[in-house]
C-alpha cells in the first residue's frame, strides 16, 4: 500500500453544543489532488486548521509523512514542509514579483539576511526565484510591482511564492476564489502541473476546478465525511446529489 503523505484520523473539534469536524479520517496520497467540498459551515476551515496547527482537535489524530505530529505547533509543522498555501499577507505590495519570491526564499532557507538590498543580488537566490516564477507563468512579469499586478497574476505570485517554501503538501483554501473564467481556467491548468511538485488538499467551491483537478473528492457535510471517491463516484453518489451537488452533478 502507498504510505499516505498526510494521514487524518477520527478528528473532532467542537465549538460548544457544535461539532465542527465530527470524526473525520482522510488521507493525501503522493502526487493525487483530494479536493474537499462541502457547504457553507461544512466545516472544511476547521478542518484545514486543524492539519495546520491552528487549532486543536478534541480528539484524533495527524500523522505527515508516517509522523505523529499532534504535538507540534504550526510553526513547527510549517518547517516540517507543512503549511497553508497562499498566505495572502505575505505578499508585499511594494516589492516586485521578484523580490517578492526572493523574500519567500530567504524565509525558507532559514538563513539570516540583515540587509534586503544586498541580499538581492544573492545569485543562489535569483535563479531559484526565477524558476518558481516561471513555474507560475509570471516570467515576463518579474520586475512589476505586486501591486500592479491583476487579481489573477497576483494568484500565480502566490503560486511562486508557495513553491518557495518548497512544501511537502499545499493546502490551498479556496483558490479559484474572485477568479473570472479565464483566469480559473489558467489556473486550474497551474495546479494540474503543481501536483507534480507536491500532492494537494484542496478546499474548493468551484465545481468546475474541482471535476477538472480531483483525482478524489470528499464531501463533508455538517462536520462529517459523508462520501469520498473519484469524480464520477462523487458525481453519481445520491447523498451528495441532494445534500450538495443539486443541479452541478
Ligand atoms: N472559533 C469558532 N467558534 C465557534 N464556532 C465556530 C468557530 N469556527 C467555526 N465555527 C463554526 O463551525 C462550523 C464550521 O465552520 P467552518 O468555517 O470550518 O466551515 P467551512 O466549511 O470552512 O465554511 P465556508 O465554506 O463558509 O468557509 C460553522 O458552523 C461555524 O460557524
Amino acid at each position: 500500500m502507498v504510505e499516505p503523505v498526510l494521514a487524518l484520523r477520527n478528528l473532532r473539534k467542537s465549538f460548544g453544543a457544535l461539532a465542527a469536524t465530527n470524526d473525520v479520517s482522510l488521507t493525501l496520497l503522493p502526487g493525487e489532488i483530494h479536493a474537499l467540498i462541502g457547504p457553507n459551515g461544512a466545516g472544511k476551515s476547521t478542518l484545514i486548521k486543524q492539519i495546520t496547527g491552528e487549532i486543536r482537535p478534541d480528539s484524533g489524530a495527524v500523522a505527515f509523512m508516517g509522523r505523529a505530529i499532534d504535538g507540534l505547533d504550526v510553526a513547527a509543522r510549517a518547517r516540517l514542509g507543512l503549511a497553508r498555501s497562499f498566505q495572502v499577507s505575505a505578499v508585499i505590495p511594494d516589492f516586485t514579483v521578484r523580490q517578492n519570491v526572493m523574500l519567500a526564499l530567504m524565509g525558507a532557507s532559514g538563513r539570516v539576511f540583515r540587509f534586503f538590498r544586498p541580499a538581492l543580488s544573492d545569485h543562489s537566490l535569483t535563479g531559484p526565484a526565477q524558476d518558481h516564477i516561471a513555474a507560475a507563468g509570471l516570467a515576463d512579469r518579474a520586475g512589476v510591482k505586486a501591486a500592479e499586478l491583476s487579481h489573477g497574476e497576483r494568484r500565480k505570485l502566490e503560486i511562486a511564492m508557495a513553491l518557495a517554501l518548497s512544501p511537502k503538501v499545499f493546502l490551498l483554501d479556496e483558490p479559484m476564489a474572485g477568479m473570472g473564467l479565464e483566469g480559473a481556467a489558467q489556473l486550474t491548468e497551474l495546479l494540474s502541473n503543481l501536483r507534480r511538485k507536491a500532492p494537494i488538499l484542496l478546499v474548493e467551491h468551484d465545481m468546475d476546478a474541482v471535476f477538472a483537478l480531483a483525482d478524489r473528492i470528499s464531501v463533508l457535510v455538517y462536520g462529517r465525511i459523508i462520501a469520498t471517491g473519484t469524480v464520477a463516484e462523487i458525481r453519481a453518489h445520491p447523498e451528495v446529489q441532494r445534500s450538495y451537488l443539486g443541479d452541478e452533478a
